[in-house]
């Protein structure tokens, strides 16, 4: 009942007397390998040397000179020298050189000799792993292998991540030689079944003080006999990392121990000192003033410097949002000049590209917060947005695409200026953006005249153009608006600065702020069209922005950021803060239409202000001085009444009594003392303290004194009977 040759499927088997045949040849070359490689062990060190040097000898001939010399290999280096006969060897070597001192070939060499010596065959599968800690440097030891590794028949592979994993799966039984980085390789010792190094014969770590704070020591799943190599820029002897690869009798070679510096003789190495400010402005100055340069840099570079002349700025790095976007571009396209940007993007940023060029609220937030000298003076810019901006007005806008809520793409906003009115403006500006960026207030009258050479007529000449500039820049901004043609791609041109704005004045500002998308590549822009539907409705957006549009004008209306105002009994509103400015001075100080502060000015009026306020507080002071010392009198006066009463009752009982030494008149006071300690007082006082006396108590006080002198005189002229 056994399988017979002819029975059903037996062709699907493999024949057993052609496995067994590659089987046996497969086995006794391993064999041979095995006893050649223990008879060299057996033969003394001089003796495999020689026959190593007669053998190479014999090859002399086969070797194409030519093939080397193309590579400007004509003398080893340093560490080529010292480390190579080591590893031809076995022997296990650390080697340490300096940057660009060779090492590549110091490992690559011995690699290919140690494999040709055992006459490896891609059969025999992975036989060296060399193991970088970046996807570029193993990429550079792959090219040098395959430069130098021309001549040799061994098949050799970069696993780095660039392919998937599947892919490399695949072929990666079939390598000798493999250049690896150490995640890319444990994610297949992981889960690539097929995946085995056990006739690794040699090992390679370059740089490896960086592939191991990486995190390789999976050398667990590498056979125990293997040579290893380690090279390095800088010297690594910590015993932990050592005993982690399992290295036996290592061979420290250390080229530049001695050497003063670890960085190459050759290297001419510069340095200057010097501040932050100048630093910028050193950098700046050479890249400005070169006729042709171009300058690397990351997004430090992208806010603020104002490189005059810059043609492109290709973004290499997809900005993370639309502000990084606008100011990298904004390095180009300055004061009247052309410039392109280029955003150069994976599919995948792309999608992201078009969600944040979107995104209104981006645009929104930043339009709202600056007007537009302030936001050119923010990139340090100066006028240069402004004229952009008026010159795109004025363009013919043919080339920009401007893309609409709907990814549809429309034409912008018909010109509207000219170009001597774009001119004009930008003089104009120019010359108020200086004076405000100097900080200081514009020079009038005959120092302006002075400065800029011009005539009295010449000035009032130049603010009548100023003015007429003013007015034409007003009738522009109306004019836009109507110029627009009644369809409803009218309708959309419209809606299109809608998207990023919501203010009615925004609007004019709204092509300087609008992206615009030149499709480089062709791109379909259906794929965003897709992704646009997914977002609210336009009619849901601009339902939206209208009610914030409402609420925020509404909130401007009403309130003023950081202002106090507070009520008085009376009614008024005073505001508490910031502080008005009081003193008389202030009118004449508005009226000056300076671009700055003066100093001079703004210190007097301050001294105005002191002097204002400190008059102001000793009127109060006074004020309330006053009227403690009406409220003490008046308490003073009360008890004198009551007394006065008490005293009244008494004289009016002696009177009866007929006793002279019954009643003290003195007790009485004076009319006259009291009069003249009053006299101090103004008479304004005097009459204020009379009329705080009652009418009736007027009265009383008339009949004391009355009483007082009759008093008086009758103690003079006692009546005698
Ligand atoms: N024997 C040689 N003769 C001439 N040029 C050589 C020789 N060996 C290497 N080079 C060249 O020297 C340059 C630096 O070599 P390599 O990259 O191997 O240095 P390295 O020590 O690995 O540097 P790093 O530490 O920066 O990686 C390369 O361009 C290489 O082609």
């Amino acid at each position: 009942m056994g399988k017979t040759a002819d029975s059903p499927g037996s062709g699907a088997q493999p024949d057993p007397l052609q496995s067994f045949n590659r089987w046996k040849k497969k086995y006794s070359h391993r064999q041979k390998k095995k006893k050649q490689l223990r008879k060299q062990l057996k033969k003394p060190k001089w003796q495999v040397g020689c026959e190593g040097i007669s053998r190479l000898m014999q090859n002399y001939e086969k070797i194409n000179v030519n093939e080397i010399t193309r590579f400007s290999y004509r003398l080893v280096t340093e560490i080529q020298k010292q480390t190579t006969g080591l590893a031809l060897q076995g022997k296990d070597v650390l080697g340490a050189a300096k940057t660009g001192s060779g090492k590549t070939l110091a490992f690559l060499v011995p690699v290919q000799e140690a494999l040709y010596r055992l006459q490896w065959t891609s059969t025999d599968g992975l036989g060296v792993l060399i193991i970088s800690p970046m996807r570029e440097l193993a990429y550079q030891n792959f090219e040098v292998l395959q430069k130098v590794g021309k001549n040799h028949g061994f098949s050799a592979g970069l696993i780095i991540g660039a392919k998937d994993l599947k892919y490399e799966a695949e072929r990666i039984n079939n390598i000798n030689i493999l250049v690896c980085t150490p995640g890319r390789l444990l994610q297949h010792m992981d889960e690539t079944a097929s995946f085995h190094a056990t006739d690794l014969q040699m090992l390679v770590l370059d740089e490896v003080d960086r592939t191991l704070d990486m995190g390789f020591t999976d050398t667990e799943n590498l056979p125990k006999k293997h040579q290893t190599l380690l090279f390095s820029a800088t010297q690594t002897k910590s015993v932990k990392d050592l005993a982690r690869l399992s290295l036996k009798n290592p061979e420290y070679v250390w080229v530049h121990k001695k050497a003063k510096c670890s960085t190459p003789a050759t290297l001419e190495q510069n340095y200057i000192v010097c501040e932050q400010q100048q630093k910028m402005s050193c950098f700046y100055n050479e890249f400005v003033h070169n006729t042709a340069a171009v300058l690397f840099a990351t997004d430090s570079a992208a806010r603020g410097p104002d490189f005059p002349g810059v043609n492109w700025t290709p973004q290499f790095d997809c900005p993370e949002d639309a502000n990084t976007y606008i100011h990298r571009a904004g390095r180009t396209a300055g004061y009247k000049e052309d410039g392109e940007t280029l955003l150069i993007l994976l599919a995948s940023e792309k999608k992201k590209i078009g969600i944040f060029f979107s995104s209104r609220s981006q645009f929104k937030r930043n339009s709202s917060k600056l007007s537009i000298p302030e936001y050119a003076l923010s990139l340090g810019l100066a006028v240069a947005p402004c004229i952009r901006f008026l010159q795109k007005v004025q363009k013919q806008p043919i080339k920009e695409l401007v893309m609409s809520q709907a990814d549809e793409v429309i034409e912008s906003m018909a010109p509207s200026l000219t170009e001597d009115e774009v001119e004009e403006f930008r003089v104009f500006s120019n010359e108020k953006m200086s004076i405000l960026l100097k900080g200081g207030k514009r020079l009038k009258g005959a120092e302006h005249r002075l400065a800029n050479n011009t005539s009295d007529e010449e000035q009032e000449e130049e603010e009548d153009d100023e003015e007429e500039m003013e007015e034409k820049l007003a009738k522009a901004k109306g004019s836009q608006a109507p110029s627009l043609p009644n369809t409803s791609e009218a309708q959309k041109i419209k809606e299109v600065p809608m998207q990023f704005l919501d203010r009615d004045e925004e609007e004019e500002n709204a092509d300087f702020l609008k992206v615009k998308w030149h499709n480089v590549f062709g791109f379909d822009l259906k794929e965003e069209k897709t992704l646009q539907k997914k977002e609210p409705s336009k009619s849901s957006i601009k339902k939206n922005s209208d009610q914030s549009c409402r609420s925020k004008k509404s909130n401007e209306e009403n309130f003023k950021v950081n202002k106090k105002i507070t009520g008085t009994d009376e009614g008024e509103l005073v505001q508490q803060w910031p502080q008005m400015q009081k003193s008389a001075i202030k009118d004449a100080e508005e009226d000056d239409d300076t671009g700055g502060i003066n100093l001079d000015k703004a210190k007097g009026r301050l001294q105005e202000e002191d002097k204002f306020d400190k008059e102001e507080y000793r009127k109060k002071i006074k004020a309330k001085h006053q009227e403690e010392r009406l409220k003490e009198r008046e308490a003073r006066r009360e008890a004198n009444k009551r007394q006065a009463k008490a005293k009244g009752e008494e004289e009016a009982f002696l009177d009866w009594n007929d006793d002279d030494d019954g009643f003290d008149p003195s007790t009485l006071p004076d009319p006259d003392k009291y009069r003249s300690s009053e006299d101090s007082d103004s008479e304004d006082m005097e009459n204020e303290i009379s009329q705080m006396w009652p009418t009736n108590m007027l009265h009383l006080k008339h009949t004391i004194s009355t009483l007082i002198v009759f008093f008086k005189f009758w103690k003079q002229n006692p009546v005698t009977s």
